[in-house]
């Protein structure tokens, strides 16, 4: 049986993977290792497997003994560990939640639904390291995979709104608590129905620009706001996350540079953990639209195409239905004013999932099967 490090298991990211490896019973066909930066020795969790102690996860002696090593515990800790461990000679397979790697030439961008020959093919030239992508794009993909997969995306942009999650457990509770500092705010006028609205509104904008207003973690209010910039500013006035969108779609689909380019703004909105996105798709030819909506209902076992209709969108196509839920679905589809070469789509996916934690899952089950 392999020796499988798991690092950063306790955190947001790791402890969806946890609960997908047990569900998965992906803890029956390994020897699971649980490693820690803050409680080494203490005893490891058990997921239906005794695993003794937790180790020391700085600790590169200890990391040598796995066979592949999973970390879902950041980018400083891959900055920090990952190179010692390679120049120290370890060999193993490095699977990794963290963005830290994701465009190295020595790392592939998991996704197997989407790039399984690029894995395979990854493999056989006896590549080591494997990189979950950005949730944004990972989504993207899994909702739009028939249309790559048949190569008719000229060029696309992606307009998304993504959860608190992505900014991590804190940024989620920081989102609640402004929720609840605004309404408790106005708690007396909204048991008054006689009460005006246009003061209710005014309460509601004064408290989140009062200085009690929690924004310590998003810097400005989220809640009955959203917020137009995610991740770092790159000085061309393109974001980290926007620039992602490019930059990681085609290294997913095993292009060399830009040959599909994807473009978007990224906002962050108050939804708790599903991004959903709003696709401008310019198609190499005009297909017919129940040939488009064939091509991506058949792609993957997870997308689900949600007719154009007001009915079915509103009760398929949310964060509050899709959370918590493998589903990506992909409705809103429709040729734009543009001409029949313009495609619209709408998606919604939770990113802790597919966004984060199952291609990791799905890469360990890859590795163990070869
Ligand atoms: N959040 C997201 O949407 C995504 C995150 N990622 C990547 O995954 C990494 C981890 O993200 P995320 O899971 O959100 O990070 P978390 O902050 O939830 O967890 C990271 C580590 O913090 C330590 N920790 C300290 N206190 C606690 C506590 N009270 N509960 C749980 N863990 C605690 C744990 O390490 P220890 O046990 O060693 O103390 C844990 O492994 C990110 O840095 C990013 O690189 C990737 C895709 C999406
Ligand atoms: N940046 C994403 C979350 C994330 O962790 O992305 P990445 O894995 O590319 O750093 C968001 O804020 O929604």
């Amino acid at each position: 049986m392999k020796k499988v490090g798991l690092v950063g298991w306790r955190g947001m990211v790791g402890s969806v993977l946890m609960n997908r490896m047990v569900e998965e019973k992906d803890f029956d066909l390994i020897e699971p290792v649980f490693f820690t930066t803050s409680q080494t020795g203490k005893p490891a969790p058990n997921f239906g497997k005794d695993a003794g102690v937790l180790q020391d996860a700085k600790n590169i002696d200890e990391l040598k003994q796995m066979d592949i090593i999973i970390s879902c515990q950041g980018g400083d800790y891959t900055k920090s560990v990952f190179p010692a461990l390679r120049q120290s000679g370890w060999n193993g397979y490095w699977i990794d939640a963290a963005s830290t790697l994701r465009m190295d030439d020595e790392a592939l961008i998991i996704l197997d639904p989407v790039n399984k020959n690029v894995i395979q093919d990854g493999l056989t030239k006896g590549v080591k390291n494997f990189v979950g992508g950005n949730c944004t794009v990972s989504l993207m993909m899994m909702a739009l995979g028939g249309l790559f997969d048949k190569g008719l995306i000229d060029w696309m942009t992606s307009m998304t709104y993504q959860a608190a999650s992505g900014g991590g457990a804190k940024h989620m509770r920081e989102l609640i608590s402004g929720m609840g500092y605004l309404r408790d705010s106005v708690a007396g006028e909204l048991a008054d129905p006689a009460s005006a609205i246009l003061d209710i509104d005014r309460k509601i904008t004064t408290s989140m620009n009062s200085e009690g207003f929690p924004t310590d973690n998003f810097q400005v209010p989220l809640a009955g706001s959203l917020i137009p910039w995610i991740d770092s500013d790159l000085g061309n006035g393109q974001s980290r996350e926007e620039w992602k969108g490019g930059a990681e779609t085609n290294k997913i689909l095993g292009n060399d540079g830009i040959v599909i380019p994807v473009e978007g703004l990224c906002v962050r909105i108050g939804t708790m953990r599903c991004h959903s996105q709003a696709f401008t798709i310019k198609l190499k030819q005009d297909v017919p639209m129940d040939e488009i909506n064939d091509m991506l209902a058949k792609h993957n076992d997870w997308v689900k195409v949600v007719p154009n209709e007001k009915e079915a969108t509103m009760q398929q196509l949310t964060p509050a239905v899709v959370t918590g839920t493998l589903d990506v679905p992909v409705g809103r589809l429709r040729k734009l004013a543009m001409g029949g070469e313009y495609l619209s789509a709408f998606s919604v996916g939770d990113q802790l999932l597919w966004g984060a934690a199952e291609p990791l899952r799905r890469m360990l089950r890859i590795l163990l099967e070869d």
